[in-house]
């Protein structure tokens, strides 16, 4: 008898994914009584939200019961987050979370991946902001079509653009037009202490943080002054890639940054004329970098003549096509992100307390504490 339930259980689909509870490995257990008209489900499931907890309950009394089967529902979660984390320095305290954006090398799709992946996370309700990391080479701004606007400041503190219902800051408004950048790592450091402190953001849920590519000064120094609450790798599908994104899987690891997962751009290009998909740079290589650092693949973006478009006018695939399987995927990263955020707070896992320089005798710091 538990045998048909679990095959009935298979019709029960997870809340806001397409595979079952029983696919997903979510049955803990089923208790039926000697008739087998009544069951006692148990579900584990690793989200807090209430809603897809109901739904859930609903919809497997309803399978259960169109089969004559009278049902109560168990539902295990996680504790219910606490709102923010608080271990360490964090000069951004109005902020929730902060997910924090690397890629081993330059042009994979990393400030793609955090405009559409920021937008996402803002069509699921969160207050989202990005900070445009990339100091050197900023391109949020044109991503999202205002790349021309000038800032405005009110009291001492710039405000922030806003576009398509999310808030940024980028160089790129800030300096003459082609204008580029030729700063040593302390201004470099600097420029994004004034992005973290000078600038209104207001309350965030989230802050997306678009790191220049590699592993550098601006990594530290952004981990030092905010608690990171995940770090997300993005990289296209060749070993060569891959094998540059485990700096950024390593350097989360230094500097004590939960790892979300990574983000495979690039992931095969489907012919728009017959539908096929062509693995142009390979495949697997990703899976393998997130089996190695114990973590998942958020998503896989395949290339998109439409996602170049749209970062060049302005229009991020996520808002211009949300339809198209990009758009999709990044839906489905960002769900994922929220339930890991969630997660990392309530077992209170992020915090910078270990990363914090260590101050020599004239006031300045002189190494970092990396433990
Ligand atoms: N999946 C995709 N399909 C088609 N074009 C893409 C895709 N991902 C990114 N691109 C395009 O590739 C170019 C590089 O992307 P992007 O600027 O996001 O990379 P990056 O890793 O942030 O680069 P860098 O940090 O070196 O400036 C852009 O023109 C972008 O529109």
């Amino acid at each position: 008898m538990k045998d048909k339930i679990k095959e009935l259980l298979q019709n029960v689909i997870y809340p806001g994914f397409k595979k079952s509870v029983v696919d997903f490995g979510f049955v803990k257990d089923i208790e039926v009584s000697e008739d087998g008209k009544q069951a006692i489900i148990t579900y584990q499931i690793p989200s807090t939200d209430d809603e897809v907890a109901q739904k859930l309950n609903d919809s497997t009394i309803d399978t259960l019961k169109a089969e004559g089967i009278e049902a109560s529902v168990n539902i295990i979660r996680p504790k219910k987050p606490r709102e923010t984390s608080s271990r360490g320095v964090n000069k951004m305290p109005n902020v929730k979370s902060f997910v924090m954006v690397s890629s081993g090398k330059g042009g994979v799709g990393k400030s793609t991946t955090s405009v559409n992946l920021a937008l996402a996370l803002a069509k699921q309700g969160k207050k989202v902001g990005i900070l445009d990391g990339d100091i050197y080479g900023p391109n949020i701004s044109r991503m999202l079509g205002m790349q021309d606007r000038k800032p405005e400041v009110v009291g001492n503190k710039v405000k922030p653009f806003e576009n398509y219902g999310v808030k940024f800051i980028s160089m790129a408004n800030l300096l003459p037009e082609g204008k580029a950048l030729m700063w040593r790592g302390a201004m470099l450091v600097k420029a994004l202490q004034q992005f973290m402190e000078d600038v209104d953001w207001g309350e965030l849920d989230i802050l997306v943080i678009d790191m220049p590519p590699g592993t550098g000064d601006a990594q530290m120094t952004m981990a030092q002054q905010v608690p990171v609450t995940a770090g997300v790798a993005v990289t296209t599908p060749q070993t060569v890639a891959v094998d540059d994104a485990k700096r950024s899987m390593d350097m989360f690891k230094q500097l004590h940054i939960p790892i979300a997962g990574v983000i495979e751009n690039m992931s095969g290009f489907i012919c728009p004329n017959c539908g096929e998909k062509y693995d142009i740079f390979g495949s697997g290589a990703a899976e393998k970098l997130a089996n190695d650092y114990d973590t998942k693949i958020l998503a896989k973006i395949p290339i998109e003549p439409a996602i170049r478009e749209g970062g060049d006018k302005g229009e991020p695939i996520v808002v211009s096509r949300p339809e198209s399987e990009s758009a999709k995927e990044f839906s489905k990263a960002a769900k994922e992100l929220i339930e890991f955020i969630d997660y990392v707070h309530s077992e209170d896992l992020s915090g910078n307390e270990m990363i914090q320089p260590i101050y020599g005798v004239n006031g300045t710091p002189s190494a970092c504490s990396m433990k």
